[in-house]
């Protein structure tokens, strides 16, 4: 018996964020976070809201789930949180869907290391800047992205910083500086999770997302960069689910 506790299984949905940004995908969303960030797009997954959603299920139920809601339309599946990376058994899931030839990516903010990373095709590391009132553990993230630059990983692994503030893009420069030779994305910061105003809320985040650009754009130490929006935001706002 290995149960994991999910959160929420849903999809088909498009990859919103970082390095497959439109890669149609479903979503494995863990309960549980070793992190508190102030923005949380996805605090009912700690803050104890989302308490009574929370199912221990064995990696067979959730391949099931998966099959029930994606049919045999989909190859691909995000496991995201929370924090995944805090759950040491999830080498089943990882090895039964890898085993049905699915492609996963992992969505994991670089605190902690668990072998079974070893096995994700497309691993995004999202250290958090200070808006978030986390403070990086620089020893955890260093071994983190050590383990994942050797040749033994086999998947393709990025980095991607959401950004709120000036303080915030300091942060994510000093990151890449730190990370060079990892693909780097920055990531426009949703600073209103809760509304359900989803013109209100696009046209906020397409502002921010035109002032980072310009920001990067004057920026002549920011070369190998990409500027994303969370494009499921833009497409269904805070929408639950997609
Ligand atoms: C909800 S987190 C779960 C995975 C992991 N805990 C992490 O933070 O990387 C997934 C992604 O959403 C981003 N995110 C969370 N809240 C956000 C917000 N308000 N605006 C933009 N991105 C956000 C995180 O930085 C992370 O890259
Ligand atoms: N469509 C969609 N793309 C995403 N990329 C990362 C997400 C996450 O919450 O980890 C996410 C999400 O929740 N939905
Ligand atoms: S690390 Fe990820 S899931 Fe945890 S609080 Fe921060 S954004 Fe939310
Ligand atoms: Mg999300």
């Amino acid at each position: 018996m290995s149960k994991i506790p999910v959160m929420e299984i849903f999809g088909p949905t498009i990859q919103g964020e970082g390095m497959v940004i439109g890669q149609k995908t479903m979503f494995v969303r863990t309960a549980g976070c070793d992190y508190s960030c102030s923005w949380c797009d996805s605090a009912f997954t700690w803050d104890g809201s989302g308490k009574h959603l929370i199912r221990q299920m064995e990696p067979e139920e959730i391949w099931k789930q998966l099959q029930e809601l994606g049919g045999v339309g989909f190859s691909h599946v995000t496991i995201s949180g929370g924090n995944p990376a805090l759950l040491k058994n999830m080498d089943g899931l990882v090895e039964l869907l890898k085993g049905n030839g699915i492609k996963l990516c992992l969505e994991t903010q670089g605190s902690k290391w668990q072998d079974w990373m070893m096995e994700i095709d497309e691993l995004t590391i999202s250290p958090k800047p200070p808006s978030s009132g986390m403070i990086t553990n620089y020893e955890a993230l260093d071994g983190i992205i050590e383990r994942l630059s050797t040749p033994s990983f086999k998947g393709n692994v990025s980095i991607k910083v959401v950004i709120f503030n000036d303080d915030d893009f300091e942060y994510a420069r000093n990151i890449h500086k730190r990370y060079p030779h990892l693909p780097f994305f920055m990531q426009v910061g949703n600073e209103d999770t809760v509304t359900m105003d989803r013109s209100e809320l696009v046209s906020c985040l397409l502002a921010q997302y035109e002032s980072l650009i310009e920001k990067v754009i004057a920026d002549p130490e920011l070369k190998e960069v990409k500027v994303l929006p969370q494009l499921h935001a833009l497409v269904w706002g805070n929408k639950r689910g997609v």
